[in-house]
């Protein structure tokens, strides 16, 4: 299974602040994060709401700016690029799994999940594709378009199209929050799949289940990776959720 990058260290962050606002109505959302996410793992990033998690991702992502500290992305510094570099680079190695990264209404699911491979000049592997598409319960719907689908169904087509062009990094927000326990599971394990060929995903969720699929958890609070987790299990998550609050304070 070809990956498009030989990057050991495809994702990482030095020191990453991220400040929205000024004066009194600022709010420091990443206050210094340094992480590295190496090729072939899968990293899930937990905390309460307001923590960073999405800031996070969309810094580690070129999609956010960082306030300071340095960012790079498949050995790329994202300092100074501008707009259209950004989009070449993640058009070449990144792909998403957010809720606000629409499908195309006009094309069909099928359509939709190669459109990525397609914009990044290469041709799509319509077994791969095919095999995507049933692994998230899709085979039946392929020349559907999203307005006929459900919610659900639609989530499942992004993940399909973000996993399809086999690209080097998946960053995914709750990617498995709107699916029933099943397919859920067939996602998470068809992500595994994805790094056990080299690729590395950083995904962000609420639910203890969905993170003992990854390598490894981060926990942030208020900005800051409190602790980590290696070979995570359901409840070591959950006990360590309940507690971040301390952790935090005994780090202050
Ligand atoms: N565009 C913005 N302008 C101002 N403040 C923002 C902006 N985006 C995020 N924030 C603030 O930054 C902090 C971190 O937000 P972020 O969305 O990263 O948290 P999160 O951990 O992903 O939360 P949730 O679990 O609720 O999605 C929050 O206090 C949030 O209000």
């Amino acid at each position: 299974m070809p990956t498009t990058t030989s990057v050991a260290t495809p994702v990482q962050l030095d020191a990453v602040r991220k400040t929205y606002g000024r004066g009194e109505s600022a709010v420091e959302a990443l206050a210094g994060v340094s992480v590295a996410f190496p090729a072939g793992t899968f990293t899930a990033v937990m905390g309460p709401s307001g923590s960073g998690k999405s800031t996070l991702l969309h810094c580690a992502a070129g999609l956010d700016t960082p306030t300071s500290g340095q960012v790079t992305l498949v050995g790329t510094d994202l300092k100074g690029k501008n707009e259209t570099q950004l989009t070449e680079l993640r058009r070449e190695h990144v792909a998403f799994i957010f809720q606000s990264f629409n499908l195309m209404p006009a094309l069909n699911v099928e359509q939709n999940v190669t459109l990525p491979t397609l914009l990044a000049g290469r041709a799509p592997d319509k077994a791969w594709v095919d095999q995507v598409i049933a692994r998230v319960g899709l085979s039946q719907r392929v020349k559907h378009r999203p307005g006929e689908l459900s919610g659900g169904q639609q989530q499942r087509v992004a993940i399909a199209r973000a996993l399809a062009a086999r690209p080097a990094v998946v960053f995914a927000d709750e990617p498995t929050g709107a699916l029933d326990t099943t397919t859920a599971l067939e996602v998470l394990g068809l992500m595994r799949e994805l790094v056990s060929a080299g690729q590395t995903i950083v995904m962000v969720t609420h639910d203890p289940v969905a993170a003992s699929h990854a390598d490894n958890v981060l926990f942030l609070v208020d900005g800051r990776i409190v602790t980590q987790m290696a070979s995570p299990s359901v409840d070591a998550v959950a006990s360590t959720l309940a507690h971040l609050g301390e952790q935090a304070r005994r780090q202050r």
